[in-house]
């Protein structure tokens, strides 16, 4: 059965004002909780579409929105942080998704502080490809940002420039290393970015049995949509429409040299391979 936690919660809403009708309180039934499971990363690996794709679960509610708590909001203490969650009924599943979590210092030792028990998901994806997304989502906002190559490499083709971001992001198996300080790895599901777009049901289905849910969502609710070049979910039955992610998920990435790429694929290689090594899984980057 799904963990509901021993997480501190407010009153129920069905505690009824004297005098009021018995009528539901306007705001809801069940109560808002800490969540139980974070997807904490990484950016650009697919974080919102595993999210919207758990949505689909009974099981689980989620924040729309990425709250940026465990790292750029946290004096605005617990209390601030729970009254964001959605209502949940017992049995339910509180979850949130803020993709920056997984390269902040401060967020293992915060979310431990909260939930020692927290599950944590992390949607990884080649960190070439997601280097390219990441700087094609700046460039979407900053145009006559200087090429990739130029912000990937110092001095031309020098020596591959880690402190910026795109670039740091990758080195997952620096990253998990701190959070192994905190959590032991059964706390972890790595999802692969890649097959949740290949087969959007078989990595849905492992985050399903990982969070103790039935496997609710399947592909009867997924297909390809060739347009768009993702897999979308299916209308659901009676009613809403088909649903594709919007326009910046899937974006066109720049075209990158093939030497650029195959250096920074070699830069990442013995990072790699220390992450297949720590998680157990090979995700085929190379
Ligand atoms: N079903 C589906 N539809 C659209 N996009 C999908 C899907 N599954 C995975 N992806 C990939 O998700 C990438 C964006 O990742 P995130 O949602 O984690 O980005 S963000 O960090 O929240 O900005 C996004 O990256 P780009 O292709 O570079 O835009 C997609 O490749």
């Amino acid at each position: 059965a799904p963990r509901t936690g021993p997480a501190p919660s407010e009153p129920s809403s069905s505690v009824r004002r004297p005098g009021a009708p018995d009528l539901p309180v306007a705001s809801g039934p069940g109560r808002r909780r800490f969540p139980q499971a974070l997807i904490v990363g990484v950016k650009k690996g697919g974080t919102r579409a595993l999210l919207e794709f758990l949505r689909l679960h009974p099981d689980v509610r989620a924040l729309g929105s990425e709250p940026h708590f465990f790292d750029r909001c946290y004096q605005r203490g617990l209390a601030w942080y729970r009254s964001l969650m959605p209502r949940t009924l017992d049995g339910q599943i509180t979850m949130e998704k803020t993709p920056s979590y997984f390269v902040t210092r401060e967020a293992p030792r915060r979310i431990h502080a909260m939930s020692p028990d927290m599950k944590l998901i992390v949607v990884v994806r080649n960190p070439v490809t997601r280097a390219i997304s990441d700087y094609a989502q700046t460039l979407s906002k900053t145009p006559g940002l200087p090429s990739f190559r130029a912000l990937a490499f110092r001095h031309g083709l020098g020596p591959v420039d880690t402190a910026w971001s795109a670039v740091r992001i990758g080195l997952y198996a620096q990253h998990l290393d701190h959070w192994l300080q905190y959590f032991p790895l059964s706390h972890f599901l790595f999802v692969s970015g890649e097959r949740l777009v290949s087969d959007p049901a078989g990595e849905v289905g492992r985050v399903q049995d990982f969070l103790g849910l039935k496997r609710v969502v399947t592909d009867k609710h997924f297909y390809f949509n060739a347009t768009k070049g993702f897999p979308c979910l299916k209308k659901a039955q009676g009613g809403s429409r088909s649903r594709c992610l919007g326009k910046s998920k899937g974006r066109p990435h720049p075209r990158v040299p093939a030497a650029v790429v195959r250096r920074l694929q070699e830069f990442y290689r013995p990072f790699n391979r220390k992450f297949y090594q720590m998680t157990g899984q090979d995700f085929g980057w190379g």
